[in-house]
């Protein structure tokens, strides 16, 4: 596949894939079918996986115009095939993240094993400001940081920068902006001098630890998302405000 809004490159046994879709790095759904594929390449040739970014931002999320009655069922099915992919993925994955990292461009780095964290990075889910959810957040976050942690981002959709992340237990580590590429490097480095074999399998049991069916829960989050939320007055003028930059008149219904 031609690669328009990524980037895929192999070093050795590390895949490094890179959103490159500029400014914002929006997640659409072409950008989402080019993630499937590059996840399928790498997954064949790479022991680790780093998902990264070119620009400022990780990512500012979705592309908010397909988040429309119309296009949603697509736009949610194809980023719960990527999400899972990550998920179930037996290779390392690490996710490099500087900037915003916000809705969809949050739920991407949730669902790898390790967030390695710029220090100007902010992350958050700011989808009920649309009167939306985040499916993926909503499946992941309370198994990560707890109910409370979790409810509170969700419901108030406030990003939280890179150092309270790693307080909440989002982000592993946290690297100076001025160090960050090399960080990254020397921590992938770090994961490359161990065994191949005993990483896979440490990440086998250490999912088992979770005994979470994700793909199942995601199943039921997006159920009441595309059945319920979407089809309300809200979730259409939370979009239509945001695209019109105005303040939403929420109707309840
Ligand atoms: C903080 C921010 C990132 C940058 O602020 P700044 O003040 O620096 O810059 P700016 O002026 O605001 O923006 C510049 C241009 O970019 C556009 N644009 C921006 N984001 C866009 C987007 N996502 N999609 C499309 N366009 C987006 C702006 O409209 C503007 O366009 P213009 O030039 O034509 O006027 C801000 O844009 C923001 O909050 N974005 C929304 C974040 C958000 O709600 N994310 C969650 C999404 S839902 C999700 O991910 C899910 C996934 C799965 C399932 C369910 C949900």
């Amino acid at each position: 596949m031609e690669y328009k809004k990524i980037k895929y490159s192999l070093e050795g046994d590390t895949a490094w894939i890179l959103l490159a879709n500029p400014p914002l790095n929006i997640v659409d759904l072409e950008m989402m079918r080019e993630l499937i594929s590059a996840l399928d390449v790498a997954e064949n040739e790479a022991e680790i996986v780093v998902i990264s970014h070119e620009g400022k931002h990780f990512s500012a999320g979705a592309e908010i115009k397909e988040h429309y009655p119309d296009k949603a069922p697509d736009l949610i099915g194809t980023f719960t095939e990527l999400i899972l992919k990550i998920l179930n993925s037996e290779k390392i994955t690490v996710c490099a993240v500087r900037g915003y990292a916000l809705g969809g461009g949050f739920e991407i780095p949730l669902a790898c094993d390790v967030i390695l964290a710029s220090s100007n990075a902010k992350l958050g889910v700011p989808e009920i400001t649309l009167a939306h959810y985040p499916p993926v957040a909503i499946a992941l976050l309370p198994h990560m940081i707890g109910w409370k942690n979790a409810f509170d981002l969700i419901t108030t959709g406030e990003a939280v920068d890179a150092h309270r992340a790693r307080e909440m237990g989002i982000v592993s580590r946290v690297f100076e902006q001025e160090s960050f590429d090399e960080d990254v490097k020397k921590y992938v480095n770090g994961l490359l001098e161990k065994s191949p074999i005993a990483l896979k399998l440490a990440k086998k049991a250490l999912k088992k630890s979770t005994a979470v069916d994700f793909g199942k829960v995601l199943g039921e989050v997006n159920r009441i998302y595309l059945n319920e939320l979407i089809k309300t007055e809200d979730a259409v003028e939370g979009l239509n405000a945001f695209l019109e930059k105005r303040k939403p008149e929420w109707k309840g219904r």
